[in-house]
């Protein structure tokens, strides 16, 4: 059924819950083109919106899609970063703020994903189309005749089944400079180990005040100035304490997700005027190449379903749903600037959503 649909037309990606997806079929589909054509209904139901992926070989593509979409197509890279103005020779494909794309991680995360198993480039056009566009986007000749479903619930769910649990240290009480915190390691299917650091009686159906932080070799061991993550960490484990139970979940994923050399060349480019993001850009990363999936199964091993999420950045909590973990409430980490880290605020305040400024 999927594989007759799938070889006739696009794959379409919407929100309900489907039947078994045949993943093989599916990247096959995608990589036997040049442009696929994902449609959902996104949560608000009332709108729609089109996604798709597309190679260098098809500006012409884009270009049809583009006439017919206009100013309301968006594209992202990876990491939600806008692509370049006028990507194909005087296109414009219309602008959306960081702010935007901090609503709709999930599915551009699911779209992006499909992406990177079929091997297509990860990118993504974004557009809100009417019945009568999708008519005429088939009508261009994009291969779009037929449709199939794919819900963002598959591909998030598909993404998780590929990373595990590998390992799983024993409870240890550490005292630390901020109490007695009890450390859990978590070796995942990477080979990469990861670490809930617990404080207090998490058990319960009471929701679990928790951090998700990133690695920083330099802020958190060092207490570099030059962003804000040792800090971070001060105020989440004390938040921790002070509430009398809670989780920060320590993830290995430095430089968010670049590792320490290319973070270190990263801030070369820095010196040099470039921001955080266009340092990552330059060096032929998205700006923030992290990965959450881990966490759910931390979470899940610790039996915790609901979290007060300590953070300021919105990729953080949007989609966690999807996995079953419901994030009651947001609770903002307040960091006063410093002398050196502040152009560095301003960049997660203005490039990666981050909520940190009026
Ligand atoms: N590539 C790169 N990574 C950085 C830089 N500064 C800090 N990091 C990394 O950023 C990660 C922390 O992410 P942040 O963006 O500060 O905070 P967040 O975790 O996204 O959001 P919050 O939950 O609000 O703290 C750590 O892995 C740091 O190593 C930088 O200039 N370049
Ligand atoms: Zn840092």
């Amino acid at each position: 059924m999927l594989e007759n649909q799938v070889s006739t037309g696009g794959v379409f990606l919407d929100a309900q819950p489907t039947r078994a997806v045949e993943w093989e079929t599916v990247c096959a589909a995608l990589q036997s083109r040049e442009a696929v054509l994902l449609h959902l209904d996104y949560l608000k139901q009332t709108r729609q919106f089109a996604l798709l992926s597309y190679s260098s070989a098809t500006e012409e593509t884009l270009l049809a899609l583009s006439g017919i979409v206009g100013d309301g197509a968006k594209i992202y890279t990876t990491d939600g970063s806008l692509l370049p103005n006028e990507p194909s020779g005087g296109l414009t494909l219309g602008k959306v703020s960081q702010a935007d794309f901090a609503q709709e991680p999930h599915y551009i995360e699911a779209s992006l994903q499909l992406a990177l198993w079929a091997d297509l480039p990860p990118l993504v056009v974004i557009a809100e189309l009417e019945e009568a566009d999708l008519q005429a986007v088939r009508a261009a000749g994009l291969g779009l005749s037929d449709a199939t479903s794919l819900s963002v619930k598959d591909i998030l769910h598909r993404k998780m089944s590929e990373v595990s649990i590998r390992d799983i240290s024993a409870r240890v009480t550490v005292p630390t400079r901020w109490g007695p915190y009890d450390m859990i390691a978590f070796t995942d299917s990477f080979g990469v180990s990861h670490s809930a650091v617990v404080y207090g009686d998490i058990s319960g159906d009471e929701p679990v005040l928790l951090r998700v932080h990133s690695e920083c070799f330099t802020g958190d061991i060092f207490g570099s100035g030059r962003c804000d993550c040792g800090e971070q960490l001060d105020f989440g484990m004390r938040a921790i304490r002070e509430a009398g139970r809670g989780v920060v979940l320590y993830l290995r994923q430095e430089g968010r997700g670049i590792g320490l050399v290319n973070k270190l060349n990263a801030y070369m480019l820095q010196d040099a005027g470039y921001d955080t993001v266009e340092a990552n850009h330059h060096l032929g990363f998205p700006g923030d190449a992290r990965d959450y999936t881990f966490t759910i199964q931390m979470m899940r091993h610790l039996g915790i379903r609901q979290i007060r999420l300590l953070t300021n950045n919105p990729r953080k909590w949007n989609g966690l749903g999807e996995y079953g973990i419901d994030v009651v409430e947001r609770v903002p980490v307040h960091i006063e600037p410093g002398q050196h880290n502040d152009h560095y605020l301003q960049t997660k305040n203005d490039k990666l959503g981050h909520l940190l400024r009026p």
